[in-house]
């Protein structure tokens, strides 16, 4: 792809974000600075001028080379990285949610720094949460941007929700800077932001006037069919989601699980159920590609996050729950995440294995699940604790 002199700085160079928003970055004529924490990562990456990203599927593999990168450990190199953005049209970030707050200064620095003559830096956080970038923007201005400084910042910086889905699993250490992930993909970002300006010309985004039935059609589909084949599967002793989905109970429990939030969806945001049901079995046939190898350990991660109020469990139960419908198999799914505990390498596992072995059942639905003892899903919840507490005793 032809250098067009526009420098995109990213981030996260793990897996969704050198397998897929650099690729779509690299494409569009983007340099890519790399911004990560993890020296290795970096270290690969100011070693070496290209990397692959290899996609496969029932079609067969095709490979896509990425360079024209640079890379910095923007904790080590916070002032290096804070120049990159003083000259960027685009921040992306993959981090993971939790993350955002930590690299909001180091972007609060760069973006305060811009020229109000130049274009507003793009600012597109590209996480699987309801408004990441909302999230991210409310610790740059309200955390790390002077009071004083607050009324022109939108003439430097536009910040745009985004919905992100391409399957990236955890990649064989052997692969290197390599990346295996599915073919395909679905970036869909908020256009409203950019009303004055034109968006930033990137290949593959669908720009989008209203992204939240994108989005909550995304989370509450892909990631609640992912996420409830990965712990039932883990509860199961399966290595992986497609493992997982060959159990024709599980496979059944995913499906009542996305019958649920496709009520939910269909109702909420007018989608055609006939559309849903087919969207629905594409999830279905992509969570269960045999070529992807996915951990359920990897697709079950973080189970605190999974299990908050806005997340892919007790965000669409909460709402079913209010509206009288059903909801059982989203919190057969969320019992067994309450049962995802002290997973190596998971630190949310053991901190959610210490927090139901110490506090009561409305303690942890409180505090894990976000919701008030008022709300109709509450008791419901605290059965589902008091069960999983029970077989951890
Ligand atoms: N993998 C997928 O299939 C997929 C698909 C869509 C969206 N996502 C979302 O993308 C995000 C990242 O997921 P992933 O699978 O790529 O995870 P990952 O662990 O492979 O990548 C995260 C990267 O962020 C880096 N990082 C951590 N702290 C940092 C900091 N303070 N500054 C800079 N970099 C930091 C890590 O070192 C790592 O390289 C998550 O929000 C995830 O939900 C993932
Ligand atoms: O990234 P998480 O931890 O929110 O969820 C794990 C997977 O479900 C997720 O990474 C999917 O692979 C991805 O969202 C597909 O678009």
């Amino acid at each position: 792809m032809a250098n067009t002199g526009k420098k995109a700085v990213h981030f996260g160079a793990g897996n969704i974000g050198r397998g897929f928003v650099a690729e779509f970055l690299h494409k569009s004529g983007y340099e890519v600075v790399f911004c990560d924490v993890m020296d290795s990562t970096i270290g690969q990456l100011q070693a070496s001028k290209s990397y692959k990203v290899i996609q496969v599927g029932a079609e067969g593999e095709s490979t896509s080379t990425i360079s024209n990168y640079r890379a910095i450990n923007s904790r080590t190199h916070e002032a290096d990285a804070i120049k990159e953005i003083i000259t960027a049209d685009i921040v992306t970030c993959s981090v993971g949610p939790k993350i955002l707050k930590f690299i909001a200064p180091v972007i609060a620095k760069g973006v305060d720094a811009r020229s109000n003559d130049a274009k507003p830096v793009a600012v597109i956080a590209c996480e699987n949460a309801i408004g990441a970038t909302d999230t991210l923007a409310n610790h740059i201005k309200d955390d790390h941007t002077p009071d004083h400084r607050l009324e022109d910042h939108h003439e430097r910086a536009r910040y745009a929700n985004s919905a992100i889905d391409r399957i990236v699993p955890a990649q064989d250490p052997g692969m290197g800077l390599d990346v295996k992930l599915e073919k395909f993909y679905e970036w869909v970002v908020d256009r409203t932001p950019f009303a004055d300006h034109e968006p930033p010309a990137i290949e593959g985004i669908k720009w989008v006037d209203n992204l939240i039935p994108y989005i909550e059609r995304k989370l509450f589909t892909v990631n609640t069919g992912h996420a409830a084949a990965a712990y039932h599967g883990y509860n199961k002793q399966k290595a992986t989601v497609y493992d997982a989905l060959q159990d024709k109970e599980i496979l059944d429990e995913v499906r009542r699980a996305l019958a649920e939030t496709s009520t939910l969806i269909v109702g909420k945001h007018g989608i055609e159920a006939s559309e849903q049901n087919q969207y629905v079995e594409k999830i279905i046939t992509r969570i269960g590609n045999p070529h992807l190898e996915d951990a359920v350990e990897r697709v079950g991660r973080a189970p605190l996050r999974k299990l908050s109020r806005r997340e892919r469990f007790i965000g669409p139960a909460a709402e079913l729950a209010e509206l009288g419908k059903d909801f059982k198999a989203l919190l057969d799914a969320a019992e067994m995440a309450f049962r995802f505990q002290n997973v190596d390498g998971d630190e949310e596992s053991v901190d959610l294995a210490k927090i139901m072995a110490e506090k009561t059942p409305e303690e942890v639905v409180s505090s894990v699940c976000g919701l008030e003892s008022s709300h109709p899903l509450f008791p419901h919840v605290v059965e589902v604790v008091k069960t999983v507490q029970a077989a951890d005793a």
